[in-house]
């Protein structure tokens, strides 16, 4: 579900600093409901900080950030999972001594009506709840073509698998919007292959929006349907990857960068 507009989600003149150093200068930007929209700009340019602000880890000290059309500037982060944004990390954020499942059952715990313990003891309606998440996570293990690692402990996966199971926490969420913070960050090619072709699925098939921040420019210009870049924690062009691309702006903020020369 959209705004009128066929906004999903609304960024609005949203500022945050630390200190002296300002993250995010008053940074405006929509999302429309089922585009993958890329969020790119030089390291330290505020990509970060704006997911955080998205998925409620920080509150912005000016601005709003709405949800089709609905204010959560202010709503923690549970909340804003149950209304559906999930996310993934640029440093992997799972239970390391869990199983892949077991990880995946706690990113489904916002949609366990009888709370997780209740589920594990099998009382009554809870047990027929148990076995209908259970399925849910199982359909999302075979999907990521993890079935064969589902009862290993994530810590010994190599870490493009980790990175799957990452993104198989965010999708037990059954979010409509996802925030994927650098999911190809140390992968190799293969695993980006991997990574891109299911970024695609979940966006064409599962209709689920995407934020990607990502520094592969060769990747975000090939799947992204548009593209905002940030600089400094300022906005400075948005558009397609092709508008992007030729925009004297970023090419000044990317000068001397190699990864826009990929492109
Ligand atoms: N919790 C924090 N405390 C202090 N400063 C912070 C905090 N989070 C971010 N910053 C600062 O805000 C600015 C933007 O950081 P952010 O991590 O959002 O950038 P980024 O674009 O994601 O960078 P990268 O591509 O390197 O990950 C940086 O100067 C950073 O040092």
């Amino acid at each position: 579900m959209a705004d009128g507009a066929g906004r999903l989600l609304g960024v609005e003149d949203v500022g945050i600093r630390f200190g002296g150093v300002v993250a995010l200068g008053g940074v405006s930007l929509d999302v429309r409901a089922g585009e993958i929209h890329a969020v790119i700009g030089p390291n330290g340019a505020g990509k970060t900080t704006l997911i955080n602000c998205i998925s409620g880890r920080y509150v912005p000290t000016s601005g709003r950030i709405t949800l089709a059309g609905e204010d959560i500037t202010r709503l923690p982060p549970p909340r804003r999972a149950e209304l559906g944004i999930a996310r993934t990390f640029q440093n992997i954020a799972l239970f390391k001594h869990m199983t892949v499942l077991d990880n995946l059952m706690l990113g489904r715990h916002v949609r366990m009506r009888s709370g997780l313990l209740a589920c594990g003891l099998f009382w009554g309606p809870a047990l027929r709840e148990e076995i209908e998440h259970r399925r849910a996570v199982e359909e999302i293990i075979d999907f990521l073509e993890i079935a064969h690692i589902r009862k290993k402990p994530v810590g010994m996966l190599p870490y493009g698998l980790q990175k799957r199971v990452e993104l198989g926490r965010a999708l037990a969420l059954e979010p409509r919007l996802l925030l994927l913070d650098e999911p190809m960050a140390g992968m190799n090619t293969e695993e980006k292959e991997d990574m891109v072709r299911f970024i695609l699925e979940i966006n064409q098939e599962r209709g689920v929006t995407c934020v990607l921040v990502e520094h592969d420019m060769g990747v975000v210009m090939d799947i992204s349907d548009r593209v905002s870049v940030l600089d400094f924690g300022r906005l400075i062009a948005s558009g397609s990857p092709e508008e992007v691309r030729r925009n004297p702006d970023v090419i000044r903020a990317y000068l001397g960068d190699e990864s826009l020369a990929v492109v």
